[in-house]
């Protein structure tokens, strides 16, 4: 059987957007809660977004070091959103919901690896999404890391981020095997504004590559 690589398009801010990806079908479309980021929507103008989706394309919601009240109100507004906690949040914050998320876990030059039994902490983790972090900036760099440091087969789906584009998703998905891929800046014409041809490309690409791989 031919691989099924999911992709997910974070950092989702216009309507028009989020409709082309389900079109194209993305699995899943990321809004950043991060009021730093250049891609920051507020929970009210992404759920307006949101409840226009088709039920099987799901929401996540990006945090950063959020409070409790904040990933609340968002839960709140959109009950399906899967939450991504992007900072230094523990395992006893993020599993505090009740409810599936995504943790997203930093490589860095110099940064080690989190050890299995770190992972564990997060018990109610759906799956770790594995991002560039580089000193001084949020996310969402442009920027892949060296994937040959991700270690053996996880006790979690792994979701692959990071500088992520149509010259080298094929590889990602060769190299990696992830459960899923995560694009922002490689689908972008501008920050917060995504490119129609650069997503149909990005699709394209990574239905091409599952065909390569059998499973
Ligand atoms: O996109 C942002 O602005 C952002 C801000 C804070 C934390 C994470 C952020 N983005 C995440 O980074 C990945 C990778 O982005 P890129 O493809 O390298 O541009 C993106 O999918 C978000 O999950």
């Amino acid at each position: 059987m031919a691989r099924r690589t999911r992709v997910k398009i974070c950092g989702i801010t216009r309507l028009q957007d989020a409709h082309l990806a389900q079109e194209l079908g993305v699995d899943s479309l990321g809004f950043v809660f991060v009021p730093a980021s250049a891609r920051h929507v507020i929970a009210e103008d992404a759920a307006v977004i949101v409840n226009q989706l088709s039920p099987f394309v799901t929401p996540v919601g990006l945090f950063l070091n959020p409070t409790v009240e904040e990933v609340q109100h968002a839960l709140n507004l959109m009950p399906s959103m899967v939450p991504q906690f992007h900072g230094q949040e523990s395992g006893e914050f993020c599993d505090q919901f009740g409810r599936p998320y995504l943790k997203a876990i930093g490589v860095g030059a110099g940064k080690p690896m989190p050890e299995e039994s770190e992972l564990r902490a997060f018990g109610q983790a759906i799956g770790f999404l594995f991002d560039s972090n580089e000193p001084g900036q949020l996310g969402g760099t442009g920027h892949a890391f060296d994937w040959a440091r991700l270690g053996e087969k996880m006790h979690k789906p792994l979701i692959l981020a990071g500088g992520l584009n149509v010259h080298n998703v094929a590889q990602a998905i060769k190299q990696v095997a992830p459960f899923a891929v995560d694009v922002s800046s490689g689908v972008e014409q501008a920050k917060g504004i995504k490119d129609s041809e650069a997503m149909h490309a990005f699709m394209a690409a990574v239905r091409h590559a599952d065909e390569q791989v059998l499973e």
